[in-house]
């Protein structure tokens, strides 16, 4: 599918539940979210066929995320049927990496590529602050399971948080030096929880450059990825920066995503929703509906100037 600006569209993300088993500050509310009537929520069997007719629109990579999509029961299944679909090549998860050790061989087995993991610090102590609860621990045995059964590259993602993780830079860029991994510092939004105390807790990406001399920029392979990628010489793993506000990326936007409530969303920052799920379950030619939505898709976010959606990105899944 191609859109008004003459981007691809090939890339979907598919949200599979609002549900997380953290509650990281900066992402949902300390007591939790509304929970969305059941009914409201997709089936599995409906993801299913969404996935189908956007596979068969030209998409060809896909990301499940959440909430903690780990949470969903029965997600192996999906995973598994998707995984299945022959004209999907990067099949992929964003995960905090909490269930991986349980979870990660099925995962595999079923079907999935691979997974980026989301891991704000390296500290005991402010891991359980951040995430309001959370255990390093099982995070960091997740990674080491996703590596073991071959869901790679693994992919480390660190939100960049003013006051809380500055100070770890280096040693998330460490991490990089003797291990597989790639270790990518987000750029922190305005939505929902962060809409207000992100203004105060904003680090430019750049940070990252201004801390460690030696990252050396490496040649960007697909140029629809959020992220900019470095290498220190000779390490394994390389360093990315992904910078929706300072440096924003839509001119090569190529993705579109689907909540758990059946919504698709052109946009991650704009609230214009298209409901899927009602004509789904009326039956109604998806294709059509999911074509001419795609005309709609904005040219960029407008954070710039203030314009912030409302719902909380564990609504949406980043
Ligand atoms: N503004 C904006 N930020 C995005 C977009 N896609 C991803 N991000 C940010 O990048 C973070 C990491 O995204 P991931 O879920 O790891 O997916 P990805 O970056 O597409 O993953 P790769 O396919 O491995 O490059 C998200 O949580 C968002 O914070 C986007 O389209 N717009
Ligand atoms: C919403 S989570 C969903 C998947 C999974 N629970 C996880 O944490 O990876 C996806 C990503 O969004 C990021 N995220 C959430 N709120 C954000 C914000 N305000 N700014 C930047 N990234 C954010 C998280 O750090 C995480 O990497
Ligand atoms: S960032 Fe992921 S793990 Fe943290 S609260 Fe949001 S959905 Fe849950
Ligand atoms: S902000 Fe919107 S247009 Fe820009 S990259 Fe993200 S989804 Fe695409």
């Amino acid at each position: 599918m191609i859109d008004l600006y003459k981007r691809k569209i090939n890339y979907l993300r598919i949200s599979v539940t609002d549900l997380c088993n953290l509650r990281c500050k900066y992402c949902m509310p300390k007591k939790g979210i509304k929970k969305i009537d059941h009914s409201e929520i997709l089936r599995l069997e409906e993801i299913e066929e969404i996935t189908k007719v956007f596979v068969e629109l030209g998409i060809d990579k896909i990301r499940i995320t959440g909430g903690e999509p780990l949470v969903r029961r029965g997600i192996i299944n999906l995973i598994e049927k998707i995984g299945k679909m022959d004209k999907v090549r990067d099949f992929a998860l964003t995960t905090n990496g909490t269930l991986l050790k349980k979870y990660a061989k099925d995962l595999k087995m079923a079907g999935l590529n691979r997974v980026n993991i989301s891991v704000d610090t390296l500290n005991v102590q402010k891991y359980r602050e951040i995430t309001r609860g959370g255990n390093l621990k099982d995070v960091i045995e997740g990674i080491c399971e996703a590596k073991k059964v071959g869901l790679t590259p693994v992919k480390i993602n660190t939100v960049l948080i003013g006051g809380f993780n500055e100070d770890e830079i280096c040693d998330f860029v460490n991490l990089t030096k003797n291990e597989e991994i790639d270790v990518r510092f987000i750029e922190l939004m305005p939505i929902g929880e962060a809409k207000d105390w992100s203004i105060d807790k904003f680090i430019p990406s750049s940070k990252v450059l201004e801390k460690i001399n030696d990252l050396k920029e490496v040649k960007k392979n697909d140029l629809s990825s959020p992220a900019d990628y470095y290498k220190i010489p000779n390490s394994k793993g390389k360093v990315g920066l992904i910078n929706p506000i300072s440096c924003k990326f839509c001119e090569n936007c190529n993705r579109v995503r689907i909540t758990c409530d059946g919504k698709l969303k052109l946009c991650l920052h704009s609230d214009e929703e298209i409901d899927l799920k009602t004509p789904l379950r009326k039956g109604e030619n998806l294709k059509e509906i999911i074509i001419n939505a795609i005309n709609k898709k904005p040219k960029s976010h407008h954070l710039e100037d203030g314009e912030h959606i409302k719902r909380n990105m564990v609504a949406i899944g980043g």
